[in-house]
């Protein structure tokens, strides 16, 4: 072994894993503390144990009481069958904001209720629930634990096994050890030391302590190779550099490697000479794409309802021109941007992206004028201050304004929601290859990478990664041997991460509108509704003539499916389908039907009721030749509503009477295949509005002098 090697062993040696750990219901920090340290020296030197109290005071009796002192804290609360939770949502957040502030940590140690959320942890921040703050979890030690049995909380923690390194301490009359051991299934190799005693932390005997020093040597050698392992165990940048030339598959990112490709420094720059060298790309127009692709990705997150107030802090480089460049679109799309661009770079492009801000009046503020706490200030913080070419450490200002994202990020939100940081291509301050090496980066909540990410990117764990600058022709893709998503439709920009965990009961649109009264719309519903169809034409929306049609059989069973609005008069709203379908037989019962528009687009629904007829025989004979020839072999295929043995028995049929009628003779219009037209009888017209107090307006007929007119009414929201 030479000298660096021997070196190096001993510094494995010396490395302690830093576990958090998590005390039982209704105990504290102290109290595990005390109990842990019953373990012999020869464990606790090696491991690096850090004791938490849990964020809710005891609501109850504790367990301990007249053996521990109080106060007794627990993490969250349950119901008797622990199927239901309250505060659990707080209390993965307290977890996480503890381990921004006071990590990085290797591992979690629990005991009890501690030990239940241990275990469901790497889980749950394997899907993105929690903990997409901080390094992914290597090592659990869970003593006494079992599983959380909340349905949807379950399938996102064991669904996929658990595979960090996991000790597992089961007590023969510990209530909990059948649930204990339940819980094992869903680990990849876990170990297990068994203990004679019940729901308790166990003193380690002759045949506990083996394994247990057993598996601390395990993890130490294995987080020579974790992602924090880089940060607490290496000192010195060459070190660092060579523990992350190892196969990059030794660090896990939440993207698969496969897939895409990472660029080094040094290819990125190559490519950048390709573009605009032999392929004539001037750096305006690139930066051009680049900073509205980071505008459209911002826009597609961050809506500007509820994050209006962006800061564009801008570097002396093109990352920095960037930022100008997404500021102004950003400005476009209704948000309102201040920049902050410290030092500028007196070239034309520059001055001319400057120029272009003041004259939307978007304020230039001196990094010396930016308000102490910019958490108060701004919605969005754009980091343009570093792209690809970055290298060092950051010089001023550069490095205070980083430390300001970090301290921002470090500070307790419990009570106030913080604005969230989108980086430009490279998390400034990270170091472009290797990321975040010493763990005290900025940790923004979006990248957008430029033309393909960096191999920093792999080190990104925030929920939204995003792949801009959509201009790189297929001569590039094959020349670097580049693997790139395809890009959707005509979007500048596309997700390259994985999508976030969606709360469905967190869904809601903040709705901005134009006003709607009573008595301002149109008298009769029809114009208005031709009004509404024209104004959702008009903003492009897809299908605007889609409409959810709902019959109900003669039973009142109800059922609903889209069709397409064919026609519209006085006479009514017009479709057609095939007369044997289900929605035919249930009209051919009840002929009470309703029609529901949704143009999300515009904030708006409008809803018809009425009385359903068949349309004469020759209109439907009209429509149905005016179809594509496709689209009428299409309706003589179908036997809409019947079993088919397989989407096969549709083609043949399809290819046999497109050969039939393969010398453009007519097809005829099978019997029973024609229109039908609703008459409205009620409209209501519905418009968002914020805070829920949405607009409805109802028409419904009424007789006056004799005369038929519609009434109109302003129904609550
Ligand atoms: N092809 C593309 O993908 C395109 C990418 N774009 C963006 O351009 C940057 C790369 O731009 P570049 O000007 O080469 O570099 P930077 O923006 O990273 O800035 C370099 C700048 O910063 C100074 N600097 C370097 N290190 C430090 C330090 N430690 N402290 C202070 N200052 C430092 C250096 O002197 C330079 O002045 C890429 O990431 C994309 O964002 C294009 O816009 C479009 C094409
Ligand atoms: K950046």
């Amino acid at each position: 072994m030479g000298k660096q090697e021997e070196r190096n062993q001993q510094k494995i040696e010396k490395k302690k894993p830093r576990f958090l750990c998590l005390h039982g219901f209704r105990t504290n920090g102290q109290i595990m503390k005390t109990q842990i340290e019953k373990w012999p020296p020869s464990v606790l030197e090696k491991l690096d144990l850090v004791f938490v109290d849990a964020p809710f005071p005891a609501n109850g009796k504790s367990d301990v009481e007249g053996i521990f002192d109080p106060p007794y804290y627990e993490w969250f609360q349950f119901n008797k069958e622990f199927t239901e939770y309250t505060n659990f949502d707080e209390c993965l957040a307290y977890i996480e904001d503890y381990m921004v502030e006071h990590g990085p940590f290797d591992g979690l140690l629990g005991f009890s209720q501690g030990a239940i959320l241990s275990a469901a942890l790497p889980g749950l921040q394997a899907e993105g629930v929690t903990l997409t703050k901080v390094p992914k979890i290597n090592f659990l030690v869970i003593i006494g634990g079992a599983k959380l049995k909340e349905p949807s909380l379950a399938e996102k923690a064991y669904s996929c096994p658990i595979r960090c390194p996991s000790l597992h301490f089961l007590g023969e009359t510990d209530f909990l050890k059948p649930y204990g051991t339940e819980l094992l299934e869903s680990f990849v190799d876990p170990v297990v030391i068994h203990h004679p005693k019940g729901h308790t932390v166990p003193r380690l005997d002759d045949k506990g302590l083996p394994t247990m020093l057993d598996f601390v040597e395990r993890i130490q050698k294995a987080g020579l190779y974790s992602r924090t392992g880089f940060r607490r165990w290496c000192s010195g940048s060459g070190e660092v550099r060579g523990m992350a030339s190892r196969p990059v598959s030794s660090v896990e990112s939440l993207e698969s490697s496969d897939s895409i490709t990472y660029l080094s420094q040094r290819e990125a720059a190559e490519i950048d000479e390709t573009l605009m060298g032999p392929l004539c790309f001037s750096v305006d127009q690139l930066m051009e794409l680049a900073g509205l692709s980071v505008a459209t990705a911002i826009a597609e997150v961050y809506r500007s309802s509820e994050y209006n107030r962006v800061l564009a802090i801008c570097g002396p480089g093109n990352n920095g021109g960037d930022g100008l460049v997404a500021a102004r679109h950003l400005y476009h799309f209704g948000y309102k941007p201040v920049v902050c661009y410290p030092k500028r770079t007196p070239k034309p492009l520059y001055d001319g992206l400057v120029i272009q801000l003041e004259s939307l009046s978007v304020p230039f503020l001196l990094a010396e004028d930016l308000p102490m706490d910019i958490s108060n200030d701004f919605d969005i913080l754009v980091d343009a201050m570093f792209g690809f070419s970055f290298h060092g450490t950051p010089r001023p200002p550069f490095d205070d304004l980083i430390q300001r994202l970090v301290s921002l990020q470090k500070r307790d939100h419990m009570r106030q929601k913080p604005p969230v940081v989108i980086s430009i291509d490279i998390p400034s301050g990270w170091h472009v290859e290797e990321g975040d090496i010493n763990g005290d980066g900025i940790k923004p909540d979006m990248l957008v990478s430029l033309t393909a990410p960096k191999l920093c990117a792999k080190r990104f764990c925030g929920p939204h990664h995003f792949l801009g600058g959509r201009f790189v022709p297929p001569s590039i893709v094959e020349k670097f041997n580049l693997k790139l998503p395809p890009y959707p439709s005509t979007s500048m920009c596309v997700r390259i991460g994985k999508p976030p965990q969606v709360d469905i009961s967190a869904l809601r649109e903040n709705y901005i509108s134009p006003e709607l009264r009573e008595d301002q719309v149109e008298a009769d519903p029809l114009a208005q509704f031709e009004k509404w169809f024209a104004d959702a034409v008009a903003a492009c929306l897809k299908e605007p003539n889609a409409m959810a049609l709902s019959t109900a059989d003669k039973s009142g069973k109800p059922s609903s499916r889209i069709v397409l609005l064919k026609g519209v008069d006085k006479d009514g709203f017009v479709w057609y389908t095939n007369y044997e379908s289900q929605k035919a037989r249930e009209i051919s019962e009840n002929p009470r039907a309703s029609l529901l528009f949704y143009w999300g687009g515009l904030n708006r629904q409008v809803r018809v009721e009425g009385l359903v007829e068949k349309v004469s025989e020759e209109e439907s004979e009209q429509y149905f030749h005016s179809r594509p020839r496709g689209s009428q072999i299409g309706a003589i295929v179908s036997k809409q509503s019947t079993v088919i043995p397989g989407r096969n028995i549709l083609h043949l049929e399809y290819k046999e009477l497109e050969a039939k009628f393969s010398d453009r003779s007519l097809i005829p219009k099978p019997k029973h295949w024609g229109g039908y037209r609703l008459k409205p009888e009620h409209f209501e017209f519905w418009q968002g509005q914020q805070s829920r107090l949405h607009d409805r307006i109802r028409y419904s007929p009424e007789v006056t002098d004799g005369k038929r007119v519609w009434k109109i009414d302003r129904l609550a929201p």
